[in-house]
């Protein structure tokens, strides 16, 4: 057995970090041959919530789970740690957007990335998963200069995912069937979830995405506005769909993506297709090696670009106002 990872989970006592605990416990995110050392960071008052979450998953007896450490102290909580999935944060309420959140979390995210930058270990991988996600990613890895821009990450998994279920039942195929999707842009109603690179089940999804209507009235807003809809479903926001793909997106991260296919994540831009440099924005990626590479070269048609640039324009808008409330 090699080593443990040590994985750092922030908020969680929530309903993401009680979704997400016990599937790194059990392999899901790194491996079935890899231990991990969970280290739970959370505020003081839900440190007892942490505590409960931690006899539940002693009591589960995973062979892999090494070791569990809860801690309301960011230097200790980010402490050696390998991988870091910054989860904690206020989820929003029905009639928000995530972007509503900013000033209420973003907060949270320079003092995590200073304690990253200091405690952490040096292959530190984030994952920023509390909203608005790609803001507060940029945030984390503005305030951790010696941290490589590229470790920080901000998820739009779950947007990508439900892209490829909708994909699959208007087409009528199985999910594994739909490759090479992409979400671009900010994890908001303006993300632009694209089909004209994709593959359904052999065809292009180029043929898919020809019935415009369906595309611009149906496809792209029930993905960009799912996270409304769960939230007004189910009176509280999306935690097992979203803890799933923060499995995802470590996993993929970490053992690297399927040939000939591609996933997103927000990443630090260094200017792919023109967005600009020092935003994190969602791309086309691929994985190997345990880092991220952009799909370069897609070709994109007008209304690609219109979209993908008014996404750009808000992550922008986001950029001046946290650099404006002095966290960046
Ligand atoms: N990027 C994405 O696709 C998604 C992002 N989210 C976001 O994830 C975040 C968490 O959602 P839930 O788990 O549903 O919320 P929740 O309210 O159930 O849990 C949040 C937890 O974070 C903790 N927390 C707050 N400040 C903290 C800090 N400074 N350090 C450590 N812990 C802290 C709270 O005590 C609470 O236990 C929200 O911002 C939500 O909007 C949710 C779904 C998808
Ligand atoms: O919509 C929200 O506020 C939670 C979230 O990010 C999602 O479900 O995509």
């Amino acid at each position: 057995m090699t080593a443990p990872v040590n994985v750092t989970v922030t908020g969680a006592a929530g309903q993401i970090g009680y979704a997400l605990l016990f599937r790194i416990a059990s392999g899901a995110m790194l491996g079935p041959e890899v231990p991990v050392r969970l280290r739970l960071l959370e505020i003081p008052q839900a440190v007892k919530a942490a505590e409960g979450t931690a006899m539940e998953l002693d009591d589960c007896a995973f062979p892999l789970l090494a070791g569990i450490d809860i801690h309301d102290d960011a230097a200790a909580g980010f402490a050696g740690t390998n991988v870091a999935l910054l989860v904690g944060a206020r989820p929003r309420g029905p009639g928000m957007e995530r972007a509503d959140l900013l000033e209420a979390n973003g907060g949270i995210f320079g003092p995590q990335g200073r304690a990253i930058n200091d405690h952490a270990a040096d292959d530190v991988r984030v994952l920023v998963v509390g909203n608005p996600a790609n803001t507060n990613a940029l945030i984390a890895a503005s305030n951790a200069p010696d941290v490589p821009k590229d470790r920080f990450t901000a998820m739009t998994r779950l947007d990508h995912n439900r892209a490829l279920s909708q994909v699959a039942h208007r087409a009528d195929v199985a999910v594994r069937d739909v490759r090479r999707l992409t979400i671009w842009g900010n994890h908001s109603a303006s993300q632009y979830p694209d089909l004209f690179h994709a593959e359904v089940a052999g065809r292009p999804g180029a043929e898919l995405a020809a019935d415009t209507a369906w595309l611009t009235d149906d496809f792209i807003p029930t993905v960009a506005k799912r996270g409304a809809a769960i939230i007004d479903a189910r009176g509280a926001s999306s935690a097992a769909s979203a803890a799933n793909a923060a499995i995802d997106h470590v996993h993929d991260w970490v053992r690297g993506t399927p040939d000939g296919d591609w996933t997103s994540a927000g990443l630090w831009s260094t200017g792919q297709y023109g967005v600009p440099e020092g935003i994190v924005s969602s791309f086309p990626v691929t994985s190997s090696g345990g880092a991220w590479q952009v799909v370069e070269g897609l070709e994109l048609d007008d209304l690609s670009r219109a979209r993908i640039d008014a996404s750009v324009a808000e992550l922008v808008e986001e950029r001046q106002a946290v650099a404006s409330l002095g966290l960046i």
